[in-house]
């Protein structure tokens, strides 16, 4: 189990001649990662994530706060005992960080060789580590003659080389096309699932923590803002931030013609545009000829789509509401007693 309490990290950086500005890049940050489960932190940039990920095995030292490690209190720990304590701490990077004059097995042998272990030894824990990582054939060979997603796994045989309980993932498909990311994803699915090791990672893509995370804790300006179920955050994020980076993921933000015609407050002929999020029984029922039964109004369905997270099903869709105002004002009633989230764009005239 991982557990951060109240930790706060705050850098100074000097400005030429004008004295040391503070940055507070963690502001109070708790958060619990139980044993054996995968948590992801989504943050913008800047948002202070790879910080809050280094405070974990104490490459950052938090200025306040307390991390605690599988029951042992890192913060507290001497330089020896820390050393020590990293062994149970794997960590991988976006870049990998492989040293490129060793090869893939001396890479993967190093943190063994470290630790002070006999060459038989190492032997013996490193092959399997190959071939868990589906490297075995490239033992020999070295970083520059493999691809993005290969020197990853072989980052990762690394991590896993003191059989650590936690591994610490730092953008670790950031620099990987989408399919090497979701190779890399699956294998580290399968090292949560086979060795019950628990991640934690770090992230600026949803599809990450839509592929892998059991939950998922939101970064922003150095406040951890929400902290939900993977299904519930992309279901019903409980805040702007959340509800944006859904949008972004989900691609559905109104057509940039009919931005251009949306006013804040409705007038003559003008008419609702909103956006709708629904999920569970909201997607399967017919929703929609019942607004037109029963509140008497039509939809135009601008864009819509289904997304399936985590065996939950989130239905998305933009539509302008035609009607009446007393009409159209029933029909987002109707909606929201029926457990649909309605969130109004703004309001556009007809052209017709
Ligand atoms: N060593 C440092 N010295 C001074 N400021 C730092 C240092 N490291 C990070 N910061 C600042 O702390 C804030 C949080 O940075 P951090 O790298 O943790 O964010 P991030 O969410 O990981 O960003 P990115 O996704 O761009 O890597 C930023 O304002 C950053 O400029």
């Amino acid at each position: 189990m991982i557990e951060l309490s109240n930790v706060s990290k705050t850098y100074f950086s000097n400005n030429k001649g004008n004295g040391s500005h503070a940055i507070h890049a963690l502001k109070e940050a708790n958060l619990i990662v139980p044993k054996g489960t995968i948590h992801g932190v989504i943050g913008l940039s800047g948002a202070g994530k790879s910080t809050l990920i280094r405070c974990v095995n104490l490459l950052e030292r938090p200025t306040s706060g307390t991390v605690t490690v599988d029951g042992q209190e890192m913060t507290s720990l001497s330089n020896a005992a820390l050393n020590r304590a990293r062994h149970r701490i794997g960590m991988i990077f976006q870049h990998f960080n492989l040293l490129t004059t060793r090869s893939v097995f001396d890479n993967v042998a190093l943190p063994l060789e470290l630790m002070g272990q006999k060459r038989h030894t190492v032997r013996e824990r490193v092959i399997p580590l190959l071939e868990m990582v589906g490297l075995a054939d490239k033992a020999d060979q070295y970083p520059a003659q493999l691809s993005g997603g290969q020197k990853q796994r072989v980052a990762i045989a690394r991590a896993l080389a003191s059989k650590p309980q936690v591994l610490l993932c730092d953008e670790a498909t950031s620099a990987l096309d989408p399919q090497t990311t979701s190779s890399i994803l699956e294998l580290l699915r399968d090292i949560n699932h086979q060795l019950g090791i628990t991640i934690l990672l770090i992230t600026h893509e949803m599809e990450v923590v839509k592929s892998i995370c059991h939950r998922v804790s939101l970064i922003s300006d150095g406040e951890l803002v929400e902290d939900s179920e993977v299904g519930d955050f992309f279901t019903a994020p409980r805040t702007q931030l959340g509800r944006e980076f859904l949008n972004d993921f989900l691609q559905l933000t109104p057509p940039k013609e009919l931005i251009e015609r949306l006013v804040d407050t409705p007038r003559d002929n003008t008419h609702p545009v909103v956006r709708l999020t629904f999920s569970g029984d909201a997607v399967s029922t017919p929703l929609i000829s019942r607004l037109a039964r029963e509140c008497g109004v039509d939809v135009s369905i601008l864009q819509a789509k289904v997304e399936s997270i985590q065996e939950r099903t989130l239905g998305l869709m933009i539509a302008e509401l035609l009607g009446t105002p007393t009409q159209t004002q029933q029909a987002m009633t109707y909606l929201e007693s029926h457990q649909l989230q309605v969130e109004v764009l703004g309001h556009v005239q007809r052209n017709d």
